[in-house]
């Protein structure tokens, strides 16, 4: 098992205190910690999210989008699980309605895109998988957890009019301007398989009752949500992430609550 290094990512609309956990430096905007990818299990990485104000609305791409615009192999299709969420925070994911890509590219340009776009209510244990092309935007007051695909590459559509570049030609191409299909969507608790999608899988798992990745084998990645949980007798601490070589042959153990995250495909 190898616990894997934390990068802090300043953001213009992070926070100005994460949690003690983390040990972040103070007086620094943090939105984004990252868990560095380890060399044996590159396609994926996991951050936890923490934002004060909404991100900017947003598309990715997917692989053959990528490849094609010349970016590299990986798109970039990633899950959230709402790790904390103040009274009546929101994310936004998909539109309300089916728009035109005309009536999509001018109301990014006027910012009544945001008005076009769901904004669901969120609260702790929600989970969503976003798969690339899907148009979205976290709120403010919102923290996550993140798995995606390991790559980079956001364009953003509208940020609110903060000086940030904006990427709209670009999200034109990969835009899917339709409502989120709500099987994309699940909760913790109520569901163990959160994800299960082209490039990589998450499950809930409590440490007492390890039966949804039974039949799991090979490199995982485990991000403790909630109470104690321990890997082969080492104690896996909120705020970390690691690392294991094959599922299958370590011993979980504690009384809490992990997510498993494993590439496919
Ligand atoms: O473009 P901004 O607003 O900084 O947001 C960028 C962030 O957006 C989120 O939705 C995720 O895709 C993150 O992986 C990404 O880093």
């Amino acid at each position: 098992m190898q616990k894997l290094e934390r990068k802090f990512v300043e953001k213009v609309w992070g926070v100005d205190r994460l949690p003690p956990v983390f040990g972040a430096p103070q007086d620094v905007r943090i939105g984004e910690v990252w868990y560095d990818p380890p060399a044996e299990l590159q396609s994926l990485l996991v951050k936890a999210l923490f934002a004060s104000e909404r991100l900017s609305v947003q598309a990715h791409p997917s692989d053959d989008q990528a490849q094609a615009m010349g970016l590299g192999r990986s798109g970039k299709s990633e899950c959230w699980v709402i790790t904390a969420a103040e009274d009546g925070a929101t994310i936004a994911v998909g539109f309300r309605e089916r728009v035109s890509p005309e009536a999509m590219r001018s109301a990014a340009l006027d910012g009544s895109i945001v008005d076009l776009l769901e904004w669901h209510p969120v609260e702790r244990g929600d989970a969503f998988y976003i798969p690339a092309g899907t148009v979205h935007a976290i709120g403010g007051g919102v923290s996550l957890i993140e798995v995606q695909q390991n790559t980079d590459i956001t364009f953003r559509l509208y940020d609110y009019g903060r000086p940030r570049e904006l990427h709209l030609d670009d999200a034109m191409q990969v835009a899917i301007t339709e409502p989120y299909p709500s099987h994309y969507r699940s909760r913790l608790g109520e569901d163990t398989q959160l994800v299960d999608s082209e490039h990589f899988r998450l499950a809930s798992v409590a440490t007492n009752e390890t039966g949804a990745i039974a039949e799991w084998i090979g490199k995982a990645l485990l991000i403790p949500f909630e109470g104690r949980a321990s890997v082969d007798g080492v104690e896996l601490a909120i705020g970390e992430c690691s690392f294991v070589d094959d599922i299958a042959t370590v011993e979980i153990g504690g009384d809490g609550l992990l997510l498993v995250a494993q590439p496919q495909g």
